[in-house]
């Protein structure tokens, strides 16, 4: 008896930085993402006599993240047998390219299901964000929002039901280690920036400005709202007053240069950046080919992929 659950990444357009409460993972401010069809995590999950255990890309890993989580389920849904966890990335692990978003809303489905539970996926992604705040926006295709929310309960995330767009994401990969700083961690020492209470203003802001640009399909909007939020959230990482750090390389500064000269030669490319050195660029379909022509014409080494707008979890 086993089930298996699929769920794909998503990247935060208004991005999640910071947590008012880290043990129920309250952010501090509502995100909204695009889910992405080209990334997901398949997980199976089979009850064993023993303990709980996680195989990670045919590899047995350490188990104490899932082990912790697996935890807090037996408390919300009621006592289970210890589970082999059976995952496959098809997303670098903790690059920065949220495989603890597609991982955490996979896991917390196929166990809901290997329980027999039926649930709505906003009680899924409530359980989801205990595991990774991201991943409570992984139980959604396309465009999706969590709400910052004030407890448990008015934390969760919906689809915006957003109309269909011709977006793209070019996501040029930088590289795939392990990053040094967690998101967590890295939350942690942002939120000691001087200008985080400027941001969390600011983010609200283009909260509401991003759910407008998404509903009236601007892309072009999307893009530069998207840019401007991720450029100033790595700003508070720089300017953190504990352990002031970044996720740049070399390499990011040169990818943010190209698409800067593209954007001037008229294409339309905007960069979002998270908890690694990879840059994902915004853009349009037709334009992707372009995007990625220009960077592989300066960074001809460079693992690039275009991503389109991926669907909601699923069950097999
Ligand atoms: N398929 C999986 N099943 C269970 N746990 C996983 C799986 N994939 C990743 N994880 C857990 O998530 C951690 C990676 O999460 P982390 O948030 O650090 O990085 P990330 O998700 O790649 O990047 P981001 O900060 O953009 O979300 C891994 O160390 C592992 O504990
Ligand atoms: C920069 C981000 O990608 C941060 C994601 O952080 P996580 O969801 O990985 O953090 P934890 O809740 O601590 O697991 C922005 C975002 O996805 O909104």
């Amino acid at each position: 008896m086993s089930t298996t659950a699929t769920a794909h990444t998503n990247i935060a357009l208004i991005k999640y930085w910071g947590k008012k409460d880290p043990i129920l993972n309250l952010p501090t401010t509502s995100s909204i993402s695009l889910t992405l069809e080209q990334f997901y995590t398949q997980t199976t999950v089979t009850p064993n006599t023993h303990s709980d255990q996680l195989i990670l890309n045919n590899l047995s890993v350490d188990t104490t993240r899932t082990h912790h989580f697996l935890n807090i389920l037996r408390e919300q849904l009621g006592h289970f047998s210890p589970l082999t966890v059976t995952s496959t990335n098809h997303v670098p692990t903790s690059a920065g390219l949220a495989s603890s978003a597609s991982a955490f809303a996979a896991l917390t489905g196929a166990v809901t299901r290997e329980l027999g539970l039926i649930r709505s996926n906003e009680s899924l992604s409530r359980l989801a964000r205990r595991g990774s705040g991201s991943a409570s926006r992984s139980l959604y295709g396309h465009f999706a929002v969590w709400h910052e929310g004030v407890d448990d309960i008015s934390s969760f995330a919906e689809s915006l039901h957003a109309p269909d767009m011709p977006i793209a994401l070019v996501v040029a990969e930088v590289s795939s280690d392990v990053k040094k700083v967690s998101s967590s961690e890295g939350m942690r020492r942002a939120m000691t920036s001087p200008n985080y209470g400027d941001w969390l203003n600011q983010s609200k802001n283009q909260f509401v400005d991003m759910q407008a640009a998404v509903m009236a399909k601007d892309i072009e909007k999307i893009g530069s709202i998207a840019e401007d939020n991720a450029l100033s959230m790595h700003a508070l990482n720089l300017t953190a007053r504990q352990q002031a750090f970044t996720y740049f390389t070399s390499e990011t500064q040169q990818i943010l240069n190209i698409i800067q000269d593209i954007r001037h030669q008229g294409l339309l490319a905007f960069a979002t950046i998270d908890a690694g050195p990879n840059v994902k660029i915004i853009t349009t379909l037709t334009t992707a080919p372009h995007v990625v022509a220009a960077l592989h014409d300066k960074l001809p080494q460079l693992h690039i992929e275009t991503a389109t707008s991926g669907s909601g979890i699923t069950y097999d």
